[in-house]
């Protein structure tokens, strides 16, 4: 007996619970059917500003089952999709047939490999089973080998306790997705010295040509991807033994060249190659592969969805895919519209949960022959986040992407106390970089909306006497 509804949403992360959750404010007498392969899903709760278009919140997770009572909930896989009639099919053979679908359907580990040895020793971290794993595989280690310089790398290099840690990455510098190498040794210092010494902030302010050095480096029951903070939820203790302060030992600008299980079964023999083509040999226990994410799909379509280049599938402003009446949203989809100025895509939770809103709002307006408009909040990246302890403001273009040689860089650090990181292009802000208690994220916000000339004020924008807020006004 197919079940009937409106909207079908696929996907219980961020995503999908902010798209029906969307779709129930929009169209409260509409049936709105979230159907996910995993009875834990996770929403948005405690959200507060930050600035205009800035929030932080938490991740909430709860049982599917206690979702608001105007959405419904199935627990299954999607499978197969009929755009021509209408209707899915989950894998245990229920069918769906529904007016507007949107597919949330996340993203998994992009593991490293070159097809060397037992995967088993490569693990990629998402949900909780993958932490789980982790635990259970540091509980007998004692060398652990993390490969990647993202956010997961960034966070798990100084959580893991009791093991040595070894931490691979291609960049001069640490944590390459997020911050500069300015910010990347304010972070390290403050990981050596916080604590252990009562330095006075010494501030000093720099200003900087910057000419960007264009990168040229630049049937499982997977639940919703982890939580803020989900580190801290677990006991990450491997087996080397006690010690107060292992620092991760990092080996920049280098890759993995070759490794192959050790002959008494034990790990992995790792050959790391630097980019002077030195070659330096390892063992370890086994690999966390932190590097990024692919985009997850499994279900088949009468008609192909359009991927782009990086296996998200495409989806225009309003979260629609080439496939009539169906829309996605969060890291399984790559926004293929020309972006505003200082917006672009990163697969984060503020995205799957804008998108998830947006693909909401779109379905409800699509059902009523109603236009919207793509919201505000695709015209400025901004991310909030916490890295190695320090509350984090990315602000649009913040490490100058896509800004060719042509921008300049303006720093302030305090050390151990506040990194503030400007972006100028033509004496306008286009991002910034804010590390720390800086109280700046809303002025960085208008100033880069704006696009006011700051070249009158020269340096003195970040001299910190002078309240910019003030000066703004
Ligand atoms: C360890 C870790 C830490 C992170 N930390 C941060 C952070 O600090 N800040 C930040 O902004 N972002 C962070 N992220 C990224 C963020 O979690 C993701 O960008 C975001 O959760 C994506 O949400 P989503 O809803 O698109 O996908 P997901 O959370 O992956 O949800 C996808 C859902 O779809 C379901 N699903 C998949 N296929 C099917 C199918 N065929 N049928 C039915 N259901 C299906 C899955 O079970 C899951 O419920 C982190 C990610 C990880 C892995
Ligand atoms: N605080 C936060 O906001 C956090 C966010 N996240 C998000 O979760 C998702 C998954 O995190 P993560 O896996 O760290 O992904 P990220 O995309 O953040 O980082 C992946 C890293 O791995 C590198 N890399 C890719 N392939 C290889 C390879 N073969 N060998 C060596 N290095 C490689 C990338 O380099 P390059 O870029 O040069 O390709 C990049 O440095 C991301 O969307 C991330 O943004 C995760 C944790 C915390």
């Amino acid at each position: 007996m197919p079940r009937n509804c409106e909207f079908l949403v696929v996907g219980g992360g961020i995503a999908g619970v902010s798209c029906a959750e969307s779709l129930a404010i929009c169209r409260p007498t509409a049936s709105v059917l979230l159907l996910t392969e995993s009875s834990i899903v996770k929403s948005v709760t405690n959200l507060v500003p930050v600035a205009r278009y800035l929030h932080k919140f938490d991740v909430r997770e709860q049982d599917v089952s206690k979702m608001g009572a105007t959405i419904e909930t199935l627990v299954d896989q999607l499978e197969h999709i009929n755009s021509r009639e209408h209707w899915i099919r989950t894998r245990t053979g229920v069918v769906v047939n529904y007016l507007y679908l949107c597919l949330c359907t996340g993203g998994a580990p992009k593991l490293f490999s070159s097809g060397g040895a037992k995967e088993s020793r490569i693990i990629g971290i998402r949900d909780t089973d993958s932490v789980l794993e982790l635990q259970r595989k540091l509980a007998a280690a004692k060398d652990v080998l993390i490969l990647g310089n993202g956010g997961i790398a960034s966070e798990l290099a100084y959580e893991l306790k009791d093991v040595n840690v070894h931490w691979v990455v291609k960049d001069a510098h640490i944590s390459a997705t997020f911050v500069d190498p300015g910010a990347a040794e304010f972070f390290q210092l403050a990981r050596s010295e916080v604590n252990t010494k009562d330095s006075s902030p010494e501030t000093a302010i720099k200003r900087m040509r910057y000419g960007e050095v264009l990168s040229k480096e630049q049937n499982n029951k997977h639940g919703a991807a982890l939580g803020p903070d989900w580190h801290r939820t677990f006991d990450l203790s491997g087996a080397a033994g006690k010690s107060d302060k292992r620092l991760p030992k990092i080996y920049y600008k280098s890759h993995i060249d070759s490794y192959k299980e050790l002959s008494d079964g034990s790990g992995l023999a790792i050959q790391l190659g630097h980019e002077d083509g030195s070659l330096e040999k390892l063992t370890c226990d086994f690999i966390v592969s932190a590097t990024g994410v692919l985009p997850r799909h499994e279900y088949t379509s009468d008609c192909p969805l359009k991927f782009s280049e990086d296996g998200g599938i495409s989806v225009d402003e309003m979260m629609r895919t080439n496939v009539e009446d169906v829309y996605a949203a969060g890291d399984v989809c790559t926004a293929s519209w020309a972006p505003a100025t200082h917006w672009f895509q990163m697969r984060l939770w503020t995205q799957a949960r804008q998108m998830g809103s947006m693909a909401g709002r779109s379905m409800a307006a699509a059902s009523e022959d109603e236009i919207v408009y793509q919201d505000f909040c695709f015209e400025l990246f901004g991310h909030v986040t916490k890295l190695f302890g320090y509350p984090v403001v990315l602000l649009g273009r913040f490490n100058g992407q896509d800004l060719g040689r042509d921008y300049e860089i303006l720093v302030r650090c305090t050390r151990n106390k506040e990194y503030i990181k400007f972006v100028l292009q033509n004496g306008r802000l286009r991002g910034a970089i804010l590390i720390g208690d800086t109280d700046l994220a809303e002025t960085c916000e208008n100033l880069i909306l704006n696009g006011i000339d700051l070249q009158p004020y020269g340096d003195d924008i970040l001299n910190p006497d002078i309240d910019i807020e003030d000066y703004f006004d």
